[in-house]
């Protein structure tokens, strides 16, 4: 099976600072990945050099079986799907949502003269129920709660049935409950039969969802772990990332952390019990 993206020691400088330091990470076809780390670690210019929106200093990337620097980006970006805040930015908040997820077929944030086929507008009536916001169809964007905008960011990047899903930091500034439904609605897309690699940016572990493969920890530019979840995330990795000693608990898949108790050992990760 082939990869559906493969970093090489990919390293990102800008004057005076180095955002990725020789980041080598590999994800297949199947799986599922949530990126875990502190502000400023790297994660969103992480998912900008996987989709294809920043090219790294120096490092080999390929992505979708195409290597970066010889290949036309924009059909590239088709075949992606990107939330982010800056995705978010970009969209005219008089825009409709319904145009907001439409539009996404021609690779744009707002609808100005575009021919859509009739596939196109079922597909977007299609993805908006499926992320259940048919209702919200002719309400403008910049009228939508946090969590609304987030749910129609999604369904905005699965308009054009990726390949690969970015999902950039989706559950922040979101209540208890927007969280709890973004999180069921990523579980359903995740076990679909035809669910893209999907890629999750999060600074919280209780936002994972369940059936989530894989972890990578970034911190300072440099990975500190990264590999299959139930390995990989225990409290000591985990600690290491954010820079303290941590308490961390697995609950059917579902997890929590926690600062650890003076004296007690932060060395329960992984633990299923
Ligand atoms: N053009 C730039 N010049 C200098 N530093 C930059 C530039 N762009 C980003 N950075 C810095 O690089 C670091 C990594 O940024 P990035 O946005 O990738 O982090 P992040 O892990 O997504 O953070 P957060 O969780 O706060 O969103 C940050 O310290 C940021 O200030």
């Amino acid at each position: 099976m082939p990869a559906a993206f493969e970093l090489s020691k990919v390293t990102v400088t800008r004057p005076g600072k180095t955002l990725l330091d020789k980041v080598s990470w590999t994800v297949n076809e199947g799986e599922r990945w949530v990126i875990l780390g502190p502000n400023g670690a790297g994660k969103t210019t992480l998912m900008q050099v996987v989709g294809t929106t920043l090219h790294p200093t120096s490092g080999k990337v390929r992505v979708l079986g195409q290597k970066l620097g010889r290949v036309d980006v924009f059909e590239l970006r088709t075949r992606i799907g990107h939330t982010s805040t800056t995705v978010a930015d970009q969209i005219p908040p008089v825009e409709s949502v319904r145009n907001v997820v439409l539009s996404a077929a021609h690779a744009v944030t707002g609808r100005w003269n575009e021919k859509y086929d009739e596939i196109d507008i079922r597909r977007a009536i299609q993805i908006m129920g499926e992320l259940g916001i048919s209702a919200l169809a002719t309400r403008t964007f910049g009228t939508l709660s946090e969590g609304e905008k987030k749910r129609v960011l999604i369904a905005r990047a699965l308009m054009t049935d990726p390949e690969l899903l970015l999902l950039d930091e989706p559950a922040a500034g979101l209540d208890l409950g927007a969280r709890e439904d973004l999180i069921a609605s990523l579980e359903v897309l995740s076990v679909a039969e035809d669910a893209p690699v999907l890629v999750m940016v999060s600074h919280h572990v209780e936002e994972i969802p369940v059936g989530f493969t894989h972890v990578l920890m970034l911190r300072d530019g440099l990975v500190v772990a990264q590999g299959p979840i139930a390995s990989t995330l225990t409290a000591e990795a985990l600690g290491s990332t954010f820079g303290l000693r941590l308490e961390l608990q697995n609950d059917a898949g579902r997890y929590t952390a926690r600062r650890a108790a003076y004296g007690h050992r932060a060395d329960r990760g992984g633990d299923t019990s």
